[in-house]
């Protein structure tokens, strides 16, 4: 029973001392660890700029969380120091996230008020897009000499904005239709999707990859370094027990190498701990954190990170697999992708179309699959299975807005497939009639 006469809030945190460096990129660290050959090639491709030459296009590559903006945050700063120490004219903007703008007039009219003074910024809309690019060259070479632009997540660029962006704004200077003839302009890339520059141009993959830069996953003892550097400011002295920020690393680094992963697993074992009174956070807070992240991660790419075709296609897989005695073959995944789509009021799209989504979820990490020869009768075909506990994505189906595809049955289906007790239960052919006994659709 709640004490109404008293108020239930702690006026004090025993567990953490300041939470935000534990907190989505909200923090910039002092220090960079283990990036040393990434930052040397950053610096080298922008070395020119501080001498007053004009400033290399560069293009930075690698998966999430594995210091990309960290480190061009920090390269940035530095760059902008040395250049003003120097008298050098140097203005950079960004990172700006491409994420965040639908069109090219969107982006760019947030690059033109960056420039601008508030009471002069331009409005949501109301000119032509070429026109605003002339404001933003207009801003470009009234500031004059060089202006380095960084784009983050540069593949959500808009598609209308992808030739303009990254092949005409650095020419910009050589090109005599714009009003720029003194100011120089160079670009800065980031991206986490390592296919994104294979679908340019040929001319525009050049122009921007003039320099590249790729980072690859931490391993665990990187991992640990950096999580240390966190917990230190993150937590009171003595809270953490000596094993909790190793196990946090060797979690993170088994599963991508991400620095983010680690630090949420670190907050949420802490929450745990202050949750329960704890005076230390345990090695059984960080397994708990650890298993409780990797669900709602499954339940994020549910309700976040998949198209609704996608997501289908990631449980029928996921049924598939936990199916005693079928094998996750694409065939038999989309007889499954197309009864989950129809039962739960969905499109459902064609078969060519499920080896596209397939390959989506592989890029992603979320499936893996294998070729199998098919012995005397020849030819081959493609198994698929489920990277994640199938236990952990068929429980976040549930909690998610696909539940109403998942077949009422599943709990039965998945305990045989977790007791290993395929022999006794009899899956039935693969026509739809059957199949519909063996998964109860609704
Ligand atoms: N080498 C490092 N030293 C210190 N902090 C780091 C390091 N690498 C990453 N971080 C921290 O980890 C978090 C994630 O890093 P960052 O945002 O740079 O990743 P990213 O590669 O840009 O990821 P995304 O592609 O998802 O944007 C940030 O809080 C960042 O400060």
């Amino acid at each position: 029973m709640v004490d109404v006469d008293e108020n239930p809030f702690d006026e004090k945190d025993s567990i953490f001392e300041q939470k935000q460096p534990l907190k989505k990129d909200t923090f910039t660290p002092e220090t960079i660890f283990h990036r040393d050959d990434e930052i040397e090639l950053y610096i080298n491709a922008l070395q020119d700029v501080v001498v007053g030459h004009a400033p290399n296009n560069v293009f930075v590559y690698g998966p999430t969380g594995v210091g990309k903006t960290a480190v061009t945050k920090w390269v940035r700063d530095k760059l902008q120091e040395k250049a003003d120490s120097q008298d050098v004219p140097l203005t950079v903007l960004g990172p700006i996230n491409c994420r965040n703008y639908k069109s090219s007039y969107a982006l760019v009219t947030s690059l033109v008020n960056e420039f601008r003074l508030p009471d002069n910024q331009l409005p949501d809309s109301g000119y032509s897009t070429d026109r605003v690019f002339e404001f933003l060259y207009e801003e470009i070479e009234a500031v004059g000499g060089n202006v380095l632009i960084i784009l983050d997540e540069i593949d959500n660029i808009p598609p209308d904005a992808r030739n303009d962006f990254l092949y005409e704004l650095p020419r910009a200077e050589a090109n005599e239709n714009t009003p720029i003839s003194e100011a120089k302009i160079g670009l800065i890339g980031i991206s986490n999707d390592l296919k994104f520059v294979d679908v340019l141009e040929p001319k525009v993959k050049s122009t921007l990859g003039e320099r590249e830069i790729k980072f690859g996953p931490y391993n665990a003892n990187e991992l640990q370094d950096i999580l240390e550097y966190y917990a230190d400011i993150a937590f009171w002295d003595g809270v953490l027990e000596d094993d909790i920020v190793p196990l946090a690393a060797a979690f993170s680094a088994q599963e991508r190498g991400d620095v983010r992963q680690g630090l949420r697993i670190l907050e949420k074992a802490g929450e745990y701990a202050r949750m329960e009174d704890a005076n230390t956070v345990t090695e059984e807070h960080t397994r708990r954190a650890t298993d409780t992240i990797e669900k709602d991660e499954i339940l994020d790419y549910f309700e976040q990170d998949l198209s609704s075709q996608q997501a289908l296609t990631y449980l029928a897989t996921t049924l598939a697999f936990i199916e005693p005695k079928h094998e996750a073959a694409t065939k038999r995944i989309y007889n499954l992708y197309s009864s989950i789509a129809e039962s739960s009021g969905r499109r459902v799209k064609s078969e060519r179309k499920i080896y596209e989504f397939l390959d989506q979820l592989s890029m992603q990490g979320l499936v893996r699959s294998a070729e199998k020869n098919l012995g005397r009768k020849g030819g081959r075909k493609y198994v698929y299975e489920v990277t994640d506990d199938p236990a952990d994505i068929i429980d976040a189906a549930l909690q998610s807005s696909y539940s109403n595809a998942v077949p009422s049955n599943v709990n039965e289906i998945l305990n045989h497939y977790l007791e290993d007790e395929a022999t006794d239960f009899e899956p039935p052919d693969e026509s739809s009639e059957e199949q519909q006994v063996l998964w109860k659709f609704v």
